[in-house]
């Protein structure tokens, strides 16, 4: 018995490994769950225990989770041509958000940008890019409201009372409120009982979709719709309906010629879609904008919110950068003003140490997963159509021959011999290619702004009796920090 156990047991591993002859090294899978021991084994977050598979692998290695493949990039020269690559700029299909409760809520299956592939992406990021750029995203005209909503979480701060606390939620609620003025033109009180419902919900998706994804991988689980996975449709449910409560106000008061937000640039563009054909009326309808609009939240929040974090953990580990980011400030901004976009130039030890909290934070730890849209020739390896094609962007960012010491926390790897703020090719947070993160004009004013106005107003430090925060980051859908507390002092 033991006998033919074991051999049903080899026969099925060589059966499940049989079609790697053209796809690249890696760890040999068991049958069904693939590589997912040697994941929960190792005890590393994915994208280092990535890396060192490709340390005995090479820089292109294959894994399997489940139903789920993917081919991971661990080298920055491979990564660089991959995401540039024409038919590597889809999405794989995601399972997670399978539903058949959120496909009848939607009234069928919603395209927005993260998430889309083919016309469906590409029509509708092409409209954000625009629409970014009329509304001045990003650019000094949209300076004043990022600056307003640094300045309301500071009083909140204030509110404080001096007491150590987790800046988690100040900063969810700071950037989730420029999200909602970007997309919808309103900002919430903090304690507005509906925008903490929102932030509880997104702040619990961030945290359950993880896990939802791993189930998803296994499609027999996934169906049961239990843990996670129950979970996360539910939240979607109501994101969904959060949304749609937003979407009808504005079909209710559209005017054409006020055009104040995404959705309404969104709703001319239906028009015009409907109208004359053009743009794409398959792509520009009222389903696809509310998963426009659920992409901006799920994209543009946790990543911002979690770099910031990472710069009060380092800032903490090491409290002479932040003396020196404060007297940059101090010389060439003074105490009578608050820093502003255009000084940057001029700060060069400022835009160093936000480069640096992006190097090490390195949020987009694994830079969004794109998929083959056939199948691909690269590096003599075949990339078969779907299957997902992951840049390890924590391995380049890490790599001690691009980043001598890349442990330390180092802001002057940033600076030239001149003292001029200076940055590599292979310095990719935002990921490259012509998929790479829309919003990365939007995300470098917040860090820049309430970095600046931060430690313009205050000198943070570590709370008496508690612990230095930990530096080893957690994979959610960003790479971040585990929760810390921490003091401040305003400054004179
Ligand atoms: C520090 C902050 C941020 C980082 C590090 C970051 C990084 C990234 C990365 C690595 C990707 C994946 C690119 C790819 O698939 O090749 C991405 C996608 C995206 N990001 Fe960001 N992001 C940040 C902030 C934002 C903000 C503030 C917004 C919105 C206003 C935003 C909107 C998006 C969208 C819509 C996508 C999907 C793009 C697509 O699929 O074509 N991101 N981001």
């Amino acid at each position: 018995m033991f006998l033919l156990v074991a051999v049903i047991f080899f026969i099925s591993l060589i059966w499940f490994n049989r079609d790697k002859r053209y796809l690249p090294p890696g760890p040999i899978g068991l049958p069904i769950i693939g590589n997912l021991p040697y994941f929960i084994l190792c005890k590393k977050e994915a994208p280092e225990a990535f890396g060192n598979l490709a340390k005995r692998n090479g820089p292109i290695i294959y894994v399997r989770f489940g139903a789920m493949e993917a081919i991971v990039l661990n080298d920055f020269k491979t990564i660089q041509e991959a995401m540039n690559h024409p038919d590597l700029q889809d999405r794989p299909e995601q399972k997670t958000f399978e539903s058949k409760k959120i496909k009848d809520a939607v009234g069928g299956k919603a395209e927005g940008i993260a998430m889309a592939s083919g016309k469906a992406w590409k029509h509708q990021r092409k409209f954000l890019v625009n629409t970014f750029r009329d509304f001045g995203v990003g650019k000094s005209r949209f300076e004043d409201s990022v600056a307003m909503e640094a300045a309301a979480m500071m009083a909140a701060i204030r509110e404080k009372n001096n007491l150590p606390f987790d800046p988690q939620i100040l900063f969810s609620n700071a950037f989730s409120n420029i999200i909602c003025s970007v997309t919808f033109g309103k900002r919430f009180e903090y304690y507005d009982p509906k925008f903490e419902r929102l932030l509880a919900l997104v702040l619990r998706q961030f945290e359950v979709i993880g896990g939802a994804a791993v189930l998803a991988a296994f499609p027999i689980l996934g169906k049961f719709e239990f843990g996670p996975i129950k979970e996360v449709t539910k939240n979607t449910l109501e994101f969904i309906n959060f949304f749609q409560n937003i979407i009808n106000d504005h079909k209710s008061k559209f005017d054409e010629n006020n055009i104040n937000d995404v959705i309404d640039a969104y709703m001319l563009e239906m028009r015009s879609s409907e109208v004359n054909g053009s743009p794409d009326p398959e792509v520009f309808n009222e389903k696809n904008l509310g998963a426009l609009v659920g992409d901006l939240f799920f994209a543009g929040i946790d990543s911002s919110v979690s770099s910031l974090r990472w710069a009060l953990v380092y800032f903490l580990i090491n409290p002479e950068v932040q003396v020196k980011v404060q007297t940059e400030l101090d010389d060439v901004i003074g105490r009578d003003r608050m820093p502003r976009w255009e000084d940057r130039s001029r700060l060069p030890y400022v835009e160093a140490t936000i480069a640096e909290i992006q190097r090490i934070g390195t949020v987009a730890a694994i830079g969004g997963t794109h998929a083959a849209r056939k199948d691909v020739t690269f590096r003599g390896y075949t990339i078969p159509k779907g299957i997902a094609v992951i840049p390890n962007v924590y391995a380049v960012m890490r790599n001690p021959v691009l980043w001598p010491k890349p442990l330390e926390f180092k802001p002057e790897r940033f600076l030239d011999e001149n003292g001029k703020f200076t940055k590599p090719e292979h310095f990719i947070p935002f990921n490259i290619g012509p998929r790479k993160c829309p919003g990365e004009q939007l995300a470098k004013m917040e860090l820049f702004i309430f970095l600046t106005h931060l430690l313009h107003k205050f000198t943070f430090y570590q709370p008496e009796d508690t612990p230095a925060p930990s530096t080893d980051g957690k994979m959610g859908l960003t790479f971040k920090p585990p929760p810390f507390q921490v003091s401040l002092r305003e400054r004179d």
